[in-house]
Parts: structure tokens; sequence; C-alpha cells
């Protein structure tokens, strides 16, 4: 079930596992503990999700970014980072949009009209729930998996899980001009609590292991989802948990399309208790998910710094 080696990011299959016994369960959790305190990350194999649908988010996602960059621009948001973002000198391969509670139709609905106003637009709509619906149950199975391994209390995990926000994103690379940077994201951690990743055909993910040394996370098969620590879940188990340092380099000469499934939480995130004790102690203050969103929006670049440790580290 789990294809496990030292030193390699742990690829852990889930599409039987709600059927599974107990001893499966506890092995998948104990991979996802190991991935998550070595590198941040670890993938998920989860066939639930169809070659069609994968085909068909996909072409959608094609579609998306042939609309016009004026009417790309119309997605905004209120909240930080969760609408259009392109057109950085530092980044100029990298383009995404986004869909902020995508399970819910109105959302999808929204972006979908303005994206296409005069256009039919419901078979983006119905893929992006279909896709949308699927992540979100894994999203949460994940979790409860990692909180309940971690120990921590029935009560707590459910109201972390309620706490949830979802962003969907679609994201583009464009290929690289002759003297152009191939580098697509440079090396970054993200501000989430988990992000998942899916790639289509073209490799370009990398992390970074304890090592310091970039492992690529090719997009296979077409039910791989690769699931990476945020800031936010580095906080809230106390730095037992690593978030993912990675980045998108783009080699080769197709355009490149990932897509992220992206978790907030709303309300106040505090240090689970069953990560503090003498030998580790308290190292983050209680914080609010979005007001460190808008913080990390306005404060000036400190690439060095941890960005969590220097909003609300003790
Ligand atoms: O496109 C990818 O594979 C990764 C995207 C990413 O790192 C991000 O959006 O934060
Ligand atoms: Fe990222």
């Amino acid at each position: 079930m789990v294809c496990e080696a030292k030193g390699k990011v742990p690829i852990i299959d889930l599409s039987k596992i709600e059927g599974s016994g107990r001893e499966e369960w506890e092995l998948a959790c104990k991979e996802m503990r190991v991935g998550l305190e070595e590198f941040g990350c670890f993938s998920v194999v989860y066939d639930k999700v169809s070659l069609e649908l994968h085909n068909s988010i996909f072409e959608a996602t094609k579609e998306l970014f042939h609309v016009p960059i004026e009417t790309r621009l119309k997605n905004t948001s209120e909240k930080p980072y969760h609408g259009y973002f392109g057109g950085f000198s530092a980044i100029p391969l990298y383009e995404s949009m986004g869909i902020d509670n995508p399970i819910q139709p109105q959302p999808t609905q929204s972006f979908a009209n303005l994206m296409w106003p005069t256009a039919e637009n419901n078979h983006f709509c119905e893929t992006v729930q279909r896709f949308s619906t699927l992540l979100v149950k894994l999203e949460k199975m994940v979790t409860k998996m990692v909180l309940e391994s971690y120990g921590v209390s029935k009560a707590v995990s459910e109201s972390n899980m309620e706490s949830t926000n979802y962003l969907l994103r679609f994201l583009k690379y464009r290929v690289p001009e002759k003297d152009e940077t191939d580098v697509g994201l440079h090396c970054h951690t993200d501000l989430t609590f988990f992000s998942i990743i899916h790639q289509h055909l073209i490799s370009g993910l990398q992390v970074l292991s304890p090592d310091d040394e970039w492992i690529d996370i090719h997009p296979s098969p077409h039910c791989s989802f690769m699931f990476m620590a945020g800031d936010a879940l580095m906080a809230w188990s106390n730095e037992r948990i690593r978030s993912c340092r990675h980045r998108v380099i783009i080699k080769g000469e197709e355009t490149r399309y990932s897509i992220g499934m992206f978790s907030f939480k709303s309300g106040t995130i505090a240090v689970a208790e069953e990560f503090v004790d003498d030998a580790n102690p308290l190292r983050y203050k209680p914080f609010n998910h979005y007001d460190f969103l808008t913080y990390d929006k306005t404060r000036a670049a400190h690439q060095n710094i941890s960005r969590i440790k220097e909003y609300c580290g003790i």
C-alpha cells in the first residue's frame, strides 16, 4: 500500500483506505507523519479522481487562461492572495486565479459568470464542483488522520476541521523566452494549513530535502496529489511538522498547468497542547490565519526569515 523508502517523500495510496482495517490506517498515518516531519509533505494516490475528471479539470484550466487578460483581472477578492496573481517581474512565467469556497455552487457560478459572461459555462462549473468535492473530502480525511495520529482529542480535531475554508487555484507557467529565467516560483513555504497540488503532464514542482537537495515531484499517476504542510500547520504543531520548502522550475517547450487546493482556518489557531512539554516549549502565540495573510501581504520582504515566526513566533 505504501511505497516507502527512507530519504524519499512517502507515496501513500488512500484509494481503498476507507474500507481497510486498523493496521493499514495506522501504517498510512505513520507514513504521513514521517513525510510531514522530514520533508513537510507526502504524496497521496486517490483513485476516486478518475482519468476523465483529471482530463476535464485541466481542459477547463486551459480554457480559463484563454479568457482575455482584462477579464482574468476581474478575479478579485477581499482576502489577500485569493484573486488573480500574475505579471510580476520577479516571476514572469507564473499566473494564477482562484475560487474561494469552490464546493459551494454559488462562488463557482459567480466566477464562471465573470469569466464567460455571455457563453455557456455549466460544464466548467460542474467539473470544478466534482473535482473540488473529492479534493475536500480527501483533505478532510488526511487532516483527520494526521490529527488523530498525534493524539489530538476528537473534539479538538472536529473543531479544527469545521473551521476550514478552501481556496481552489488554477496555475499556469508559460515557457521561458530566450535569456529568461526558468524559475516558475522561487523557493517558498505556503501560508496555508495544507496545500494540495495536482499536476498535469509537465513536471516542475520540486521540494527541498532536509539535506538541502531538490527533489523532483513528477506528475504521475493522474490521481496523485501532493500534500504540503503550510506555515499554519507548522505553527499549530509547534514545529513538530515542518512547512514544505518548494519551488517550480520550468524546462521544455510546453506550458505547464497545475491546480492547488489550499486550506485556511477561520478563528484563532493555537498550538495544540499535545506538542508542548518541557523539551518543546511553546513556540507560537495564538494567531488569526487571515490576519497573518494580511500581515504578509503588507510586510517588507525578508526572504530568509520564516514568515510565521516573524508574525507570531515566541
Ligand atoms: O504549481 C505548482 O506545482 C506549485 C504551486 C505553488 O507552490 C503555489 O501555488 O504556492
Ligand atoms: Fe507553494
